[in-house]
């Protein structure tokens, strides 16, 4: 990223609260008109995160620089925490109506009556409320809430934005409709963001670059896809809903290939190793094939295992289908294919997938 790409730096800081060590990041940027979800469990820094990024919690050490300046430590004046705006989970709304809700940081501001009508039309016509301009706060649904909290925001036209959880009070539909009407401002205002969820879905949505964070650190920061399909570790496997995740001892070494022992398998893996060490590998269960014939001939796939259908859960435009090859192998295919196939528990099968397919976390 070239410097003038770069909006804000994360220079090797460090928070603590109440005496404790919470936050441990080496380095972090966040791009001009990115947007950068971070994911990870409870209680592992990333609202801690947020607001330090914010200027509202102090540096044990380290510095954040904004467009090429340190802004903190030091002060974190409000002339700086006055270029951001902060999103909650809760949308903590003044007792007042919509509209001077989303007028509130425009006043503080000080601007022209007419910009400021200007700026909160445009905003509530945004999140598609401005039919409830005259409305009291306090008699609103938690999505209208969230689209007021927002609309305020927006309103002030930050350089970037931080949003902290900023769906997970709203039920499912409400979430989806809000999650839609956010990607296109942040698509039309060009507005960096920093997203906190637990929603991976969401995060792959709306997300140029998704950060994972584990204990106070982050422990892979990468596109979406890079973060799904190679997951750094076994923990970000399992949090980004990866299944199959298996560990074994190398037997035979190939040049650059080598089995590893799974259950009574031999599962073919691309990569070097070391004959009886042992390895942790996954694959994502949509690379996994399922047949109801022997593929042998017919497959590139180098891992081929006889199986036993033992569960079929409907996923709305697909299936996963539990497989017991002597270990659970979880297939994700089409509804075409499991219609064509008439798969139900206890069905003979053949799972395959390619040694090209098979995701080598470490060796030791
Ligand atoms: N006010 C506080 N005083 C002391 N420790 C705190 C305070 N707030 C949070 N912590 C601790 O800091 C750590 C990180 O908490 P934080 O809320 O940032 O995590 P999180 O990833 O946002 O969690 P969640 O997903 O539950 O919101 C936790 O160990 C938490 O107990």
């Amino acid at each position: 990223m070239n410097d003038q790409d770069v909006l804000m730096e994360v220079r090797d800081i460090r928070v603590v609260r109440g005496g404790t060590q919470v936050l441990k990041v080496p380095s972090f940027t966040l791009g001009c008109n990115e947007t950068v979800a971070l994911i990870g469990p409870n209680g592992t820094g990333k609202s801690t995160f947020l607001l330090t990024l914010a200027g509202l919690l102090p540096l044990a050490s380290g510095e954040i620089v904004f467009k090429q300046q340190a802004v903190i430590p030091g002060y974190a004046s409000t002339a700086y925490r006055r270029r951001l705006a902060m999103v909650f989970q809760d949308p903590l709304l003044f007792d007042t109506t919509v509209f001077e809700n989303v007028a509130a940081g425009l006043k503080l501001r000080r601007l022209p009556k007419q910009e400021i009508r200007e700026r909160v039309t445009a905003c509530l016509d945004r999140f598609r409320i401005a039919h409830l301009a005259t409305r009291s706060a306090s008699k609103l649904s938690g999505g209208e809430a969230q689209r007021t909290s927002l609309a305020r925001a927006f309103a002030i036209a930050p350089e970037a934005i931080l949003l902290d959880e900023p769906f997970a009070a709203l039920d499912a539909p409400a979430r989806q409709a809000l999650s839609d009407d956010l990607e296109q401002v942040l698509h039309e205002s060009r507005i960096s963001a920093i997203m906190t969820t637990h929603d991976q879905a969401e995060a792959l949505r709306l997300a140029d670059r998704m950060v994972v964070m584990q204990q106070g650190e982050i422990i892979q920061n990468g596109t979406p896809t890079e973060v799904l399909s190679a997951p750094a570790n076994e923990f970000v496997a399992s949090f980004v809903g990866m299944e199959n995740i298996f560990s074994g001892a190398v037997r035979d070494v190939g040049q650059d290939m080598f089995s590893l022992a799974v259950g009574d398998h031999a599962i073919q893996v691309l990569g070097a190793a070391k004959r009886g060490e042992s390895a942790v590998i996954c694959i994502h269960p949509e690379s996994v094939t399922v047949s109801l014939d022997d593929p042998d001939s017919t497959s590139s796939a180098r891992n081929i295992l006889p199986a036993r259908v033992s569960k079929v859960v409907h996923m709305g435009l697909f299936a996963k289908i539990y497989l017991d090859c002597g270990f659970k192998l979880v297939a994700s295919i089409t509804n075409q294919s499991l219609e064509r196939l008439a798969l139900a528990p206890d069905k003979r099968v053949f799972a395959s997938f390619k040694a090209t397919s098979v995701h080598l976390f470490r060796k030791g």
